[in-house]
């Protein structure tokens, strides 16, 4: 097997174009550190399960979908208890903190960090960072113990509170240092684990025996690599609230036309799939496909098309979108949040005030309209049921690989199994609706909407060649192996 090495990822390739991508560990820069017996072994819960510990050499393919033909691929490290563990635990000091905006789930994340750390392996020392990034330098910190986190998982929001903004790697890792904290917990979106990841070159540079982990959470779900973000199954089901009211109110009057916004800042995943959970939506408009309103194939033309034919209609539209007919209004200095993200402007009412103008001008047809703007609404709710399980799952995973000495990673669900994902293949790219993809064809073909691309926006969807989908890894319409569309390839593939 070939083995090349950096201080984030370490790619080792083997037979068959196999390639794992792997996580740092602590001994990669501490030579001869001391292990001890997982204590999950003399656990009676856990050492009657059959193959509870992970193969050292188990690894998750990331593409599941192959031809024949294919490469093996790029594989990442398999989560779980490891045989043996890097830290005793009595010298476990560990530390939780959130950034970024509120997400389901996080409260739960929370919760199954400390249990997983006092239940699993008999580790004490927890402390939750007061309010994201800053909390580290400028904040006060909160002992974490299972019983002061019994409940969170019932509530919204995060008890630890988070922040934009403030990162400062350096204060940070010298509060880490100060502290005697060896292993940190961070809960966050992409512009977090740019942040973590920081973290962890700055604790490899000193030399610190401090693993690093992340835990990826947005709601927009626009990571990439995993299947989905946490929070986000609460979300598309709690949007379907809004839809309902939407559709209730259009269905109610002459000519009803009921808008929702919806999240979803480059990404417009919770859009995408809140529509085609509802079949309520007759157009889903998000950042990723343009669209136009006056003129043939235009929004206006549909709505009227619509109403004509049905009575009322309802519009699903992300934040994101549509953004390029407002920046405009913006005054300078507004334009971005404390962490450098785009301050977005309210779409959902331009676009209401658009359509109620177009046709009062026109005079030839009275319409009601209705916005609904849940967003905080639906952000600040617990997580549901199953998102629950999962961040369950993601808690335990992070832990685990701490314990095992991984370090600068995350954890994420790829193909259905947990694994550690390096931090820069997390933070390289976002994961975004990719629009020549089978799924947005789907959900064309379930409200029927025009898709507003001419040949010329076509084309360049075509030629953006964008990674798949990750939420439906091997939907993609292009040949797993070439690249090519179906139609250039000879043989019939994944479509
Ligand atoms: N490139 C970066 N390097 C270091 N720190 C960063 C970077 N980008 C953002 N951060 C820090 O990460 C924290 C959260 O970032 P941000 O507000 O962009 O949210 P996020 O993690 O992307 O989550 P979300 O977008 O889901 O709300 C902030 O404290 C910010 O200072
Ligand atoms: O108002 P805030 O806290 O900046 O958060 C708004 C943003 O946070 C997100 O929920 C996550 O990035 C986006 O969808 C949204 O644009
Ligand atoms: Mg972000």
């Amino acid at each position: 097997m070939g083995d090349e090495t950096n201080s984030q990822i370490k790619v080792v390739s083997g037979p068959a174009g196999y390639v794992l991508e792997d996580v740092p560990h602590l001994n990669d820069y501490i030579p001869d550190l001391p292990t001890y017996p997982n204590p999950l072994r003399s656990n009676p819960a856990y050492s009657v399960v059959k193959q509870y510990f992970v193969h050292v050499d188990d690894s998750v393919p990331q593409k599941i979908v192959v031809h024949k033909e294919s490469p093996r691929g790029i594989h990442f490290r398999r989560a779980g208890p490891r045989q043996k563990v890097y830290f005793d635990a009595d010298e476990v000091h560990a530390c939780i903190v959130t950034c970024g905006g509120l997400c389901p789930g996080l409260n739960t994340v929370i919760r199954e960090l400390v249990c997983s750390l006092y239940h699993m392996y008999g580790a004490t020392k927890v402390l939750g960072i007061d309010g994201g990034y800053r909390g580290f330098y400028s904040r006060n910190s909160i002992t974490l113990t299972p019983k002061v986190v019994n409940d969170i998982h019932k509530r919204g929001g995060t008890i630890i509170g988070t922040s934009r903004g403030g990162h400062d790697t350096s204060k940070i890792v010298d509060s880490i240092q100060d502290r005697g904290i060896n292993q940190v917990y961070i809960i966050g979106g992409d512009g977090t684990l740019k942040g973590a990841a920081a973290i962890f070159q700055e604790v490899r540079r000193r030399g610190l025996k401090v693993a690093v982990v992340g835990i990826p959470k947005t709601i927009d779900n626009d990571i990439p690599v995993i299947d989905r973000s946490f929070g986000f199954d609460t979300a598309v089901e709690e949007a379907q609230r809004a839809i309902n009211a939407a559709h209730v109110e259009a269905e109610s009057t002459e000519n009803g036309v009921g808008v929702v916004k919806l999240m979803g800042r480059d990404s417009g995943f919770i859009a995408m799939y809140a529509t085609l959970a509802s079949r309520d939506v007759d157009c889903c408009l998000i950042p990723e496909s343009p669209f136009f309103l006056e003129g043939k194939g235009g929004l206006f033309e549909y709505v009227e098309k619509t109403l004509k034919e049905n009575g009322h209609m309802v519009i699903v539209i992300a934040e994101g979108a549509g953004q390029e007919f407002l920046s405009g209004s913006l005054q300078p200095g507004e334009e971005r949040d404390p962490s450098g993200n785009r301050q977005l402007q309210d779409v959902g009412l331009w676009i209401s005030n658009r359509i109620k103008e177009h046709f009062a001008k026109r005079n030839k047809m009275v319409l009601t309209l209705k916005y609904i703007d849940p967003t905080y609404m639906i952000r600040a709710i617990p997580s549901n049921a199953a998102d629950n399980v999962y961040c369950t799952l993601l808690a335990q995973s992070a832990v685990h690989g701490a314990m095992a000495g991984y370090t600068g990673y995350t954890s994420g669900l790829v193909n259905g199994r947990q694994t550690y994902i390096p931090f820069n293949r997390i933070t390289e790219r976002q994961n975004k609706v990719v629009i020549t993809d089978r799924m947005w064809a789907r959900l064309l073909s379930s409200t029927n909407q025009p898709s507003f691309l001419g040949p010329k926006e076509m084309a360049e969807a075509i030629k953006e060649e964008e990674p798949p989908t990750s939420l439906l890894d091997g939907e993609n319409c292009q040949d797993a192996h070439s690249g090519k569309p179906p139609d250039e390839i000879e043989h019939s593939n994944t479509c």
